[in-house]
């Protein structure tokens, strides 16, 4: 049985992380995504589930800069969940009248995949920005007559014993998020899978044309890349490393030498992983995935 760190119960994370994981873990729940990250870097816990990237929101760039910045634990899997989004408060208190809602609280990422209802019914409604959908639960919870009213799962209304006021508010109905589990143990699971690998890659400075070249080191030999971005170092303006991941595993014969060739150029190559990804394809919730770690 593995410790898993993760945000608050009944958040996004938690109904994630029993989906690929079961119920047969020990889950330990953290308030701050900092101290999920820390836990495992501590060896606290063994695993940490880490929301990276949204549909609607693009990546979750505070989770992102502490897997880069503020700890070294490679990723070990990832896969992706929808984040299905409810209003959440209490029936008796709002009545179906939007009016007498005075505050919204919720994550900023799940807060952001609800503009368009927000806009529409609660555009009076001062909003607050909390830790975790949970979180804001609980808090609506601690605040009644109030007029406060919390975006969250379905489960962390249940947790919270408030109602679902009004279910799916999300601007897209395909709104996901992937989740990357990270720690020092690789998963081990007969579940289907593709590998991916995450790289960071720092260019050299005063190199003309380093990132086409780069680019060309995975071309050249058709390695498929999921996605690139770019981050500020945090070292001096104008500074960025980019954050590529790979359809390929680091076993493979390609990507080595693809990594040799891009260091060549004197680019800086950091491997923060490579896992086995859960894909959407193959993603349905009433088949969890109960992988073994
Ligand atoms: O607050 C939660 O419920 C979380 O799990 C966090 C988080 C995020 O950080 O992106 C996860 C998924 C949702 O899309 C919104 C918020």
């Amino acid at each position: 049985m593995a410790r898993i760190a993760l945000l608050p119960a009944g958040s996004v994370s938690h109904e994630a992380a029993v989906h690929l994981l079961g119920d047969k873990h020990e889950l330990v729940h953290y308030k701050l995504i900092s101290d999920v990250f820390t836990s495992t870097a501590n060896g606290d816990t063994d695993y940490s589930v880490i929301p990276i990237e949204n549909t609607i929101e693009g990546s979750v760039n505070l989770h992102m800069d502490w897997l880069v910045h503020e700890v070294d634990l490679p990723i070990q899997a990832e896969w992706v969940y929808p984040s299905i989004q409810n209003i959440v408060g209490r029936k008796q208190e709002i009545q179906g009248d939007w009016t007498t809602v005075k505050r919204v609280l919720s994550h900023p990422v799940a807060m952001a995949q609800c503009t368009q209802f927000l806009r529409k019914y609660l555009p009076h409604a001062e909003q607050e920005h909390v830790s975790s959908t949970s979180e804001a639960i609980r808090m609506v919870k601690n605040h009644s007559e109030e007029g406060w009213v919390a975006i969250g799962t379905r489960l962390g209304a249940a947790t919270h014993q408030l109602d679902v006021l009004e279910p799916n508010v999300t601007d897209h109905d395909n709104n996901f998020t992937r989740f990357i589990l990270v720690g020092q143990s690789p998963v081990t699971s007969a579940v289907e899978s593709a590998a991916k690998t995450t790289m960071l890659v720092t260019l050299p400075e005063d190199f003309p044309g380093a990132l086409h070249q780069v680019l060309a080191a995975f071309s050249w030999r058709r390695i498929n890349l999921s996605r690139i971005e770019s981050r500020p170092t945090k070292r001096q303006l104008g500074s960025y490393y980019f954050y590529i991941d790979v359809e390929l595993s680091l076993d493979s014969i390609l990507l080595p030498s693809a990594i040799e060739e891009i260091e060549a150029l004197g680019c800086q190559v950091r491997v923060l992983g490579s896992y086995p990804s859960y894909s959407s394809k193959s993603w349905a919730l009433e088949q969890p995935h109960n992988l073994e770690v």
